[in-house]
C-alpha cells in the first residue's frame, strides 16, 4: 500500500430518502480515522469535504425515476476531478461517503489511470439498477450499473470516458438483496458474485482467496468500494438500507486483512454510515476499525 493517503469526504444524501447520512464524513473522522492511519506510519492528508449542491430535494422526476439527478451528477463531476487530483499527485485516494451514489465520482476519477480496473463491491446490494428497474429512484441503486456505462447518459457521461469499468473485472461480495432487473444484468453481464449463500458454504477465507486470485491475473488496480450494509445489520446499524443475514465483523476484517497481504488493493471508499440511525458512533467505529485492517494494522 501506498505511504501517503489523501482523504475525500463526500456528505452526500441525494441517492436515497433518508436524512442523516450527509454525517458520514464527520462521524468517521470522528471515530478516529487520521490518527488510526498515522499510527501505522502513512502520510494522511485530509483534504476535507466537497460541496453538495442543496438544489432539488425533490419528489421523484416520473421521466426518467431518478431522484435529485442534477445535483447528484454535479457532485459526482467535482469528486472526479478530486479523486482523478489525488492519483496524479501520486497517493492513495481514501473517500468517505455519504450515500452509494459517490462510487459514480470516485470510479469516474480512478478509471482513467488503470487499463483493466477491478473492483470489489463489498455490499447486501448489486447497485446495478437504472432508472427503468429500479423500485425506488434513488441513485444510490444505481453506480455499478452506471460505471459499467448503464443508465442515463447525465450519469454514465461523467468523467473522461465510459465505461468506466468491464463486467468481467467485478467481484460482488455479500450480496442478499437483489431487485429483477439486478439479477438479469448479472447473468447477462456474467458479474462475479458472492452472495451469502456462497460466504456460508466456502468460508470468507475461500471467497477472499478466489476473489484476489481472480483480480489479480486481469486487473491493474483495485478500487474497493464497501458499503456498511454489507455487514449485518447488528454490527453495523447505522445504516440507511440494512439487510438481515449480513457478512460478520470478524469476516469483514478477515476480509481487509487478506486484501491487505495481497497488495492489490489501489483506492477506497466507505459509504453508507448514517449517525442517525447508528448506535453511539458503532458503524463509524466499524467502518474505521475496517480501515485499520485494510491499512494493517495487526495485534502483534
Ligand atoms: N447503496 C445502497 N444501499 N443501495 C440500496 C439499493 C436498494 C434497492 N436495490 C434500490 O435500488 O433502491
Ligand atoms: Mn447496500
Ligand atoms: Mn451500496
Amino acid at each position: 500500500m501506498k505511504r501517503n493517503i489523501s482523504i475525500i469526504g463526500v456528505p452526500m444524501d441525494l441517492g436515497q430518502m433518508r436524512r442523516g447520512v450527509d454525517m458520514g464524513p464527520s462521524a468517521i473522522r470522528y471515530a478516529g480515522i487520521v490518527e488510526r492511519l498515522e499510527n501505522l506510519g502513512y502520510d494522511i492528508k485530509d483534504l476535507g469535504d466537497i460541496e453538495i449542491g442543496q438544489a432539488e430535494r425533490v419528489h421523484n422526476n416520473p421521466d426518467t425515476n431518478l431522484r435529485n439527478l442534477k445535483a447528484v451528477a454535479e457532485a459526482s463531476e467535482t469528486l472526479a476531478g478530486k479523486v482523478n487530483d489525488v492519483i496524479g499527485s501520486g497517493d492513495f485516494p481514501l473517500i468517505f461517503g455519504g450515500d452509494h451514489s459517490i462510487a459514480i465520482g470516485t470510479l469516474a476519477g480512478v478509471s482513467p489511470h488503470y487499463e483493466n480496473l477491478g473492483v470489489i463491491w463489498y455490499d447486501a446490494h448489486g447497485d446495478l439498477n437504472t432508472g427503468d428497474t429500479s423500485p425506488s429512484g434513488n441513485i444510490h441503486g444505481m453506480p455499478l450499473a452506471v460505471s459499467l456505462g448503464i443508465g442515463h447518459e447525465d450519469l454514465t457521461g461523467i468523467g473522461q470516458s465510459s465505461p468506466k469499468i468491464k463486467p468481467e473485472n467485478i467481484v460482488i461480495i455479500g450480496a442478499r438483496s437483489l431487485d429483477e432487473g439486478e439479477r438479469e444484468l448479472i447473468k447477462e453481464k456474467g458479474i462475479k458474485v458472492y452472495t451469502m449463500h456462497e460466504i456460508d458454504r466456502l468460508g470468507m477465507t475461500r471467497v477472499m482467496e478466489e476473489s484476489i486470485d481472480y483480480l489479480k491475473g486481469r486487473t491493474d488496480g483495485v478500487h474497493l468500494s464497501l458499503d456498511l450494509d454489507g455487514l449485518d445489520p447488528s454490527d453495523a446499524p447505522g445504516v440507511g438500507t440494512p439487510v438481515l443475514g449480513g457478512i460478520s465483523y470478524r469476516e469483514s476484517h478477515l476480509a481487509m486483512e487478506m486484501l491487505e497481504e495481497s497488495g492489490l488493493i489501489t483506492s477506497a471508499e466507505f459509504v453508507e454510515v448514517n449517525p442517525i440511525l447508528d448506535e453511539k458512533n458503532k458503524t463509524a467505529t466499524v467502518a474505521v476499525a475496517l480501515m485499520g485492517s485494510l491499512f494493517g494494522e495487526k495485534l502483534l
